[in-house]
């Protein structure tokens, strides 16, 4: 069976029938450059021992210190983490930011865990991996069932073990604790601002236009909220426990303020503003979701949800990646040649790590700027290498995610190409 990150490599070899790279480029994207493998023991609230498995992977740092967030996940292994650290060089890349890839993760459910237990997992991660991040060597931040007040803890971790106020060690921090204005919002935004691009190209009317929603957390929910502002219609959402459907536009807004409280998803019409009734709604599985008849399918949970056995029932004609990973290459290929747009992962999802990028870029100065500010630099950003990649597929003929891997690739290729030929120093 292919591995995730022998499938996230076979990208690449597309990629080579449009550009020639060198030997030594191929072989220095076959393998991270550092692997981190540790145990984090805990002390438990009970007073017993569990000792959590952990990791941090730095796949390239060619093109700066490497970047990369923090997943907490009952799955969460060693493949996983290598993919993902992959797909971050490739993306911090594609949006020409001075970063390398990396990634990290721990094996739990922190929904199992007291509020105490999981600062005492997080510290104890930092602990353990401490030695091989920092603000010029590698940048981690939040990712899956990790978010702002972990950031914190981290830092604050990390901080104490240096002795020194080192902000710029973690991103994607609560703002107290010196993180920026709009991180919070920046992976939903950035991919509404490649999707209003894609608009503009395809003739879409956001009114006239049906999106369904997998996964319902940091990236789904601010993107669902952004895009109903923008005038989308977003008629299906759904989170690990399922999903909801409805007619009509659902209010994202007032189904996560429920689904803070309740736990649940539950449906609510948007009504000029107002929640005017508890729509009719029905409940649907993740697997239908995907399959729903909408013009826009947005994948915002996790990696392989659409592969080569449920690609033929896919019915939308345009797919948002907002997952990394979420479509394995043997269905990319069959939606390719359906003629569905695949909307890459690794531009959609790249506005949390360009915040992230300007969270660092504040830290490092001690200045820090306004959100309208934060969220124009944004927009640039995210408007340009959208542009940029729409028009690379046009002119080579390939699919949005070859021209994406291409944009970055050159990148990449260029650094590599101009370091010289000396061994790379071990940072
Ligand atoms: N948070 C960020 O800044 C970024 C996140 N991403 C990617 O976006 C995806 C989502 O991440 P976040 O929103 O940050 O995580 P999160 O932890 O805030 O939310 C994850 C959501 O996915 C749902 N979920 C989990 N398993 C599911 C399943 N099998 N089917 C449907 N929903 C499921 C959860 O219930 C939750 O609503 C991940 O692939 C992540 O790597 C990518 C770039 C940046
Ligand atoms: O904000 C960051 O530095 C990284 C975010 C991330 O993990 C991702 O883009 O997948």
């Amino acid at each position: 069976m292919t591995t995730l990150f022998e499938d996230a490599q076979s990208r690449l070899t597309e990629v080579m029938k449009y550009i020639t790279l060198s030997d030594d480029v191929i072989s220095r994207m076959k393998f991270p450059k550092r692997t981190l493998i540790v145990s984090i023991p805990v002390r438990m609230d009970d007073g017993r021992l569990r000792v959590f498995k952990g990791y941090r992977v730095q796949f390239d740092d060619t093109r700066g210190p490497t970047k990369g967030g923090i997943r907490y996940h009952p799955s969460v292994n060693l493949d996983e983490v290598t993919s993902l650290s992959f797909w971050m060089t490739i993306k911090c890349a594609v949006v020409g930011l001075p970063f390398g890839g990396a990634k990290g993760g721990i094996e739990v459910d922190p929904k199992e865990l007291s509020l105490l237990e999981l600062e005492r997992l997080s510290r104890g991660y930092i602990r353990a991996i401490a030695d091989i991040i920092g603000p010029k060597r590698d940048i981690p931040a939040p990712d899956v069932y990790t978010n702002a007040t972990i950031m914190g803890w981290m830092a604050d971790e990390y901080n104490q073990i240096m002795r020194e106020q080192l902000p710029a060690v973690i991103t994607g921090k609560p703002i107290h604790l010196n993180g920026s204005l709009g991180r919070e919002a920046a992976t939903g935004r950035g991919a509404l601002f490649v999707l209003l691009q894609w608009a503009k190209f395809k003739n879409l009317i956001p009114e006239q236009t049906t999106i369904a929603v997998q996964g319902f957390g940091n990236a789904g929910f601010h993107f669902a909220k952004l895009a109903t502002q923008a005038g989308f219609k977003i008629i299906a959402l759904s989170d690990s426990k399922g999903g909801i459907i409805s007619n009509d536009s659902l209010d994202p807004q007032l189904i996560m303020n429920h689904k803070q409280t309740e736990k649940t998803l539950k449906a609510m019409l948007y009504c000029e503003g107002t929640v005017c009734e508890e729509a009719e709604f029905e409940t649907i599985s993740n697997e239908q979701l995907l399959e729903l008849n909408v013009d826009i399918l947005v994948l915002a949970a996790l990696e392989n949800q659409i592969t080569e056995h449920n690609a033929a029932n896919i019915k939308a004609k345009h797919i948002l990646e907002i997952a990394n990973g979420p479509i394995n290459a043997a269905a990319d290929e069959l939606l390719n040649q359906r003629g569905v747009s695949v909307l890459p992962d690794v531009l959609v999802n790249a506005g949390g790590v360009t915040v992230s990028y300007f969270e660092w870029v504040q830290n490092r100065a001690g200045f820090y700027w306004e959100e309208s500010e934060i969220n124009h630099r944004l927009q640039n950003v995210m408007d340009k290498e959208a542009v940029n990649i729409f028009n690379l597929a046009q002119k080579n003929n390939t699919s949005l995610r070859t021209a994406a891997y291409l944009h970055g690739i050159n990148r990449i290729s260029g650094a590599m190409t101009e370091h010289g030929t000396h061994e790379h120093f071990q940072k």
